[in-house]
């Protein structure tokens, strides 16, 4: 569609035009839009979207706009500014959310503000929507003599319910904060709910799978949480395993943007959580700090995540 007329739909004041066409070029420049001029009417701008827009469409399978949603709220924004305050401070174990609304991002998410709640829960629903699909396409193996998993935060169930479906012989349970799974239901037999606090215990599976959760604590919580993960696997003298999907700085298929992916998300998990994203070196201290020192690990790109499996 010519630029004039994409404007004239808009529900924007006329005197406002100028500013779209401009806006249009920065959005260009940034990859969001390509430029696509007809060359028989030269005068005429027109764009067409680029595949960084087009994840942001209604109707796209993997639409990620719910995720830029949360990210980019103002109550998710504003404790970036408390992050000089964080720098200047000693006492590192307060993140710059907690500082902003005086309580940790979970606590905020699950009791204070449900609204900001499901965003978040539909941010992460958009997000495992892309990697369950991958998973289960490209990396069936890992589910190989698996026959219980325990998706530990699993959080709405998006990636069990994805699991359970193409595994149907497994039995699969989502493990979350009480708060999140009241009265969730899963879609096959082989899947249910269970609420709890997984620094507490988790239930004892052949697997666990753990998708955005490491990244959220920082090295003393994450062994302790992997301690929890080792009594699940190991229960009744079994040697289970543990599925890790999360960020691995450095592992990258090549593009600039990848890297640029994982240190903002660093910085992003510091600034909500007191998180952080790990290299490789950094994964390997905590496994061999839990307790799995006689387990390889194996790391493997996947789309924008790593995906780590560590098993005896
Ligand atoms: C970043 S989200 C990841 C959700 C899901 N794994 C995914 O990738 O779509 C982290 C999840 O951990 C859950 N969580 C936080 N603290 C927890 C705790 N103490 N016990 C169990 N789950 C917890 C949150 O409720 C949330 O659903």
């Amino acid at each position: 569609m010519p630029l004039s007329e994409l404007i004239a739909s808009l529900p924007i004041h006329p005197s406002k035009a100028t500013f779209v066409r401009r806006l249009m070029r920065i959005l260009t420049l940034s990859g969001i839009f390509s430029q696509q001029n007809d060359d028989e009417l030269p005068e005429e701008e027109r764009y067409v979207l680029t595949n960084a827009s087009r994840i942001l469409l209604k109707d796209h399978p993997f639409c990620m706009t719910p995720f830029f949603h949360v990210i980019l709220d103002p109550k998710l924004l504003k404790p970036w500014y408390q992050l000089s305050n964080w720098f200047k401070k000693c006492d590192t174990n307060i993140s710059p959310f907690e500082t902003e609304h005086g309580m940790p991002f979970w606590e905020f998410i699950t009791i204070h503000d449900p609204k900001i709640g499901n965003g978040f829960q539909d941010a992460m629903t958009s997000d495992s929507g892309v990697v369950s699909s991958v998973l289960v396409d490209k990396f069936k193996g890992v589910f190989e003599g698996v026959e219980s998993l325990v998706d530990v935060g699993g959080g709405n169930g998006t990636m069990a319910k994805t699991i359970a479906k193409s595994f149907p012989q497994m039995e699969c349970i989502v493990f979350d904060l009480p708060e999140v799974v009241a009265g969730l239901q899963g879609n096959s037999e082989n899947m249910k709910y269970v609420g709890g606090d997984m620094f507490e215990a988790i239930p004892a599976a052949d697997a666990l799978l753990m998708k955005c959760i490491l990244h959220d604590w920082d090295d003393e919580e994450c062994v302790k949480l992997l301690k929890k993960c080792k009594e699940a696997i190991t229960n009744k003298g079994k040697k289970g395993k543990v599925i890790i999907i999360d960020i691995v700085v450095g592992n990258e298929n090549g593009d600039k943007g990848s890297l640029e992916l994982q240190l903002l998300f660093d910085m992003e998990m510091k600034v909500l959580v007191n998180g952080k994203e790990r290299n490789e070196k950094e994964w390997a201290n905590l496994f061999f700090s839990s307790g799995f020192n006689n387990y390889k690990i194996i790391p493997i790109m996947m789309s924008s995540r790593s995906l780590i499996e560590v098993y005896p």
